[in-house]
């Protein structure tokens, strides 16, 4: 189980990099890695567990954030309402975002990740929706459409695969310029 001590930090070449294409049919330790990063998820959405084990609770990892540059990410958006349906939930291989709302969306809060230990304010606009193409553990293809919160954070996890931290799209000037049109989600 990955503990905080295996996220790489902010400094990391490997948080730069273009992560590689994950081969199918997944290897042994590409499977393992898959079921790692989700599990780190579900164990960080734990209070309980996340407590015990000293953990960032987390929506999102990408396999870069432990050191592994494959094109690989979990994604685990919780639901809305106590067990209601999380709207996104899996494993992302090979993901491409194929096409993109004009219009933006932020989150209200900012954005953090579990590689940057230090907060860096300001509003991170990314596109308020994306329909996304992109590979599970099994192998099949899939494309969803995603909007808002869901879509921020497959966004999120999409640049770790590219080596782009949240932080490269706030404006330095201005952190909190905020659109017209742009999408504010709390
Ligand atoms: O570092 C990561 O990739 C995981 C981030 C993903 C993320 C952060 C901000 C906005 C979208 C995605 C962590 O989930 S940051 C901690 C967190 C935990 C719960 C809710 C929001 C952010
Ligand atoms: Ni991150």
């Amino acid at each position: 189980m990955f503990l905080m001590k295996d996220i790489v930090r902010d400094e990391d070449p490997v948080l730069r990099q273009e992560a590689a294409d994950v081969s199918f049919p997944l290897s042994e330790a590409d499977q393992q890695l898959a079921k790692d990063l989700m599990e780190y998820l579900v164990v960080s959405q734990d209070p309980e567990q996340c407590k015990k084990y000293g953990l960032r609770a987390g929506v999102g990892l990408a396999a870069p954030q432990v050191g592994v540059s494959k094109k690989m990410a979990s994604v685990l958006v919780p639901a809305a309402e106590e067990g209601g349906k999380s709207p996104f939930t899996d494993v992302i291989i090979n993901p491409v975002i194929i096409s993109e709302s004009v219009q933006n969306g932020a989150l209200t809060e900012g954005e953090g990740c579990l590689s940057v230990d230090k907060d860096v304010p300001g509003f991170v606009p990314r596109h308020d929706r994306i329909t996304l193409r992109y590979y599970d553990v099994n192998g099949e293809k899939h494309q969803v459409r995603l909007k808002n919160y869901p879509a921020i954070v497959c966004q999120h996890e999409i640049d770790h695969l590219h080596g782009i931290l949240f932080y490269d799209h706030i404006n330095q000037d201005q952190p909190f310029t905020r659109p017209d049109d742009m999408v504010m989600i709390e």
